[in-house]
């Protein structure tokens, strides 16, 4: 039988594997398996402390995991340094600004200061990615006259100063406007069509929820869907009902309790009822209410619904999971 070579185009831009990550005794990230495709903008959504930012540190280089792998283009990149300086850049959140240098002076500096095989190639590169970020109009701006959505555009263009194959961006939409954020999403769209796999990070789905091509859900850790925006609001409204518990006694260690779970969000107070979302299986909900006579709550009453008119809720209403 004739062997077809491998399909370049096929293999995922980003493989994660198994990947855990901790702060002793405190688990960040668990068992963590996923694959990202080339050019797509992923968004990585999730409540704070979900993990986002660890992921992005391992990613690029900054921490080591427990266990696990990240494959790019194919290849392991956990044990070679020097690869992921190569392939992947990492933008943290609020990086402060320079005062007195104007946006082309300052990418200028910064791919001086950059080292690669051919060190002409970041200065070189300084006005493709000017144009790639749409800021080539403001070349000769001062940095610290900027607006945030500008600023954020500079960080990009300097990231991408040393042609990674992954770009990623913590927070980045946070505190944005809708125009802002409308531009931002230009300009990552453009990146990502170059064959640049950008991963954005956010607690609000509608700060990313137009800039992403897909998305990635996370809470405690754990990854709780992948998909498209359409696909994600299938699998997280479809599966979504309300529960209204009522308890004897121990309301408040009951709040605590069920408000750390990664299946339940909404919760709330009402009288001796605790109402709250839960997402996830019939198993795990058999186990949250195992859990909670386990506990010793007093359990009175335990009643479900499913969501209403799930198919028409607002993408805004996605946020609830966090
Ligand atoms: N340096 C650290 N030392 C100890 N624990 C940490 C450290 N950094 C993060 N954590 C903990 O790891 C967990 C995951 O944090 P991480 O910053 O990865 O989440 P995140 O989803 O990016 O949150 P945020 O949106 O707040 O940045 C949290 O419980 C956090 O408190």
């Amino acid at each position: 039988m004739m062997e077809f070579p491998e399909n370049q185009s096929a293999r995922p831009a980003v493989d994660i594997r198994s990947l855990s990550v901790d702060y002793g005794d405190l688990v960040a990230v668990s068992d963590l398996t996923l694959s990202i495709p080339q050019g797509e903008v992923c968004g990585f959504l999730g409540p704070h402390g979900a993990g986002k930012t660890s992921i992005f540190k391992v990613i690029g280089g900054l921490m080591k995991p427990r266990q696990g792998e990240v494959l790019i283009d194919g290849g392991d990149i956990l044990g070679d340094a020097e690869r992921i300086v190569r392939v992947t850049a990492y933008l943290p959140d609020l990086v402060p600004m320079p005062s007195n240098l104007k946006v082309g002076e300052y990418l200028e500096t910064r791919a001086s200061g950059l080292v690669t095989e051919k060190s002409s190639e970041p200065l070189e590169r300084v006005p493709a990615c000017l144009e790639n970020t749409g800021l080539a109009q403001l070349r000769e701006t001062c940095c610290n006259t900027l607006s945030r959505g500008q600023w954020q555009r500079v960080l990009i263009a300097e990231n991408l100063l040393r042609d990674p194959r992954i770009l990623m961006l913590d927070e980045l939409a946070s505190g944005l406007d809708a125009h802002a954020r409308e531009e931002m999403s230009l300009v990552l769209n453009r990146i990502a069509q170059s064959g640049i796999t950008v991963l954005v990070s956010s607690s609000v789905l509608e700060e990313i929820a137009d800039m992403c091509t897909s998305l990635c859900v996370m809470k405690h850790g754990k990854l709780l869907t992948f998909g498209t925006l359409a696909e994600v609001r299938e699998a997280l409204e479809s599966n979504k009902r309300t529960i209204t518990v009522t308890l004897l006694s121990r309301l408040e260690e009951a709040a605590v309790w069920l408000g750390a779970r990664a299946v339940v969000s909404d919760l709330t107070i009402k009288g001796n009822q605790l109402i709250f979302s839960f997402t996830g299986s019939e198993d795990a909900q058999a186990d949250l209410l195992e859990g909670m006579v386990d506990l010793g709550m007093r359990i009175r009453t335990y009643e479900e619904k499913a969501s209403r008119n799930a198919t028409s809720r607002r993408i805004t209403e996605i946020d609830r999971i966090q």
